[in-house]
């Protein structure tokens, strides 16, 4: 068997686990209350979509967003992992937009409902490259950015976040085992919108990154 590369982690099938109303900024513009634990949901590995590959409108949205996100790519898993200790299972990261049939999750979350139609279909994830740890020092001081049609509609720093990158992986880690090839999506900053078909969406952290898509509609 070959030795799997964590530069390509989006082929490994594993899991994607996203935390929502990280940056009170988007809470608010959404009316959300700011949290006092992070809010998790998950997307399964075919949400990954990569930069030659368009993002899907689902067919029941006429309302998808665009969220961009600082991705976190685990390279040791574990249990119960500490604070201290969070930043050693770390590989790397990737910048991530966390796409969002914001119709759809509206009326999940007025009847009570999981976000799974809203957050989890194919190309909801669109991924960048592989950003080895090194070339982010501290993932808590990172800017990124999102333009549609090169109008920017996002930046923000995670700064801004509430719950920092060692506190995320903790808290995740007491209760689900995070395993090598995990990525987590740590939340987006405000500026939120609608995206349509034939839109190009460029989205970069600092000059780090940058990863271009153009949007689609699902034809069946
Ligand atoms: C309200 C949301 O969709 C939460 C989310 O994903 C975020 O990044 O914040
Ligand atoms: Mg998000």
């Amino acid at each position: 068997m070959t030795a799997r590369n964590i530069s390509r982690f989006w082929e490994w099938g594993r899991k994607i686990i996203c935390v929502g109303r990280n940056y009170a900024d988007h809470a608010k513009e959404l009316k959300n209350a700011i949290p006092k634990e992070p809010v998790l949901f998950l997307k399964p590995p075919t949400a990954y979509v990569r930069e030659g590959s368009p993002i899907l409108v689902p067919l029941y949205s006429s309302n998808l967003h665009h969220e961009v996100e600082l991705g976190v790519v685990i390279g040791k898993g574990g249990t119960a992992i500490s604070q201290s200790a969070a930043m050693e299972h770390v590989a790397g990261y990737a910048l991530c937009l966390d796409m969002t049939a914001r119709d759809i999750q509206d009326e999940c979350k007025s009847k009570g409902l999981p976000w799974t139609m809203a957050k989890a279909f194919n190309t909801s994830c669109p991924v960048s490259e592989f950003i080895p740890k090194e070339r982010i020092p501290d993932p808590g001081k990172v800017n990124l950015w999102l333009k549609v049609n090169d109008q920017l509609r996002q930046s923000g720093c995670t700064s801004q976040m509430i719950f920092s990158v060692p506190y995320l992986i903790s808290y995740i880690s007491d209760f689900i085992t995070l395993e090598e090839g995990d990525l987590i999506l740590t939340g987006t900053p405000k500026g939120v919108s609608a995206v349509q078909e034939h839109d190009e969406l460029q989205a970069g952290i600092e000059d780090i990154v940058t990863m271009s898509f153009r949007v689609d509609r699902q034809e069946h």
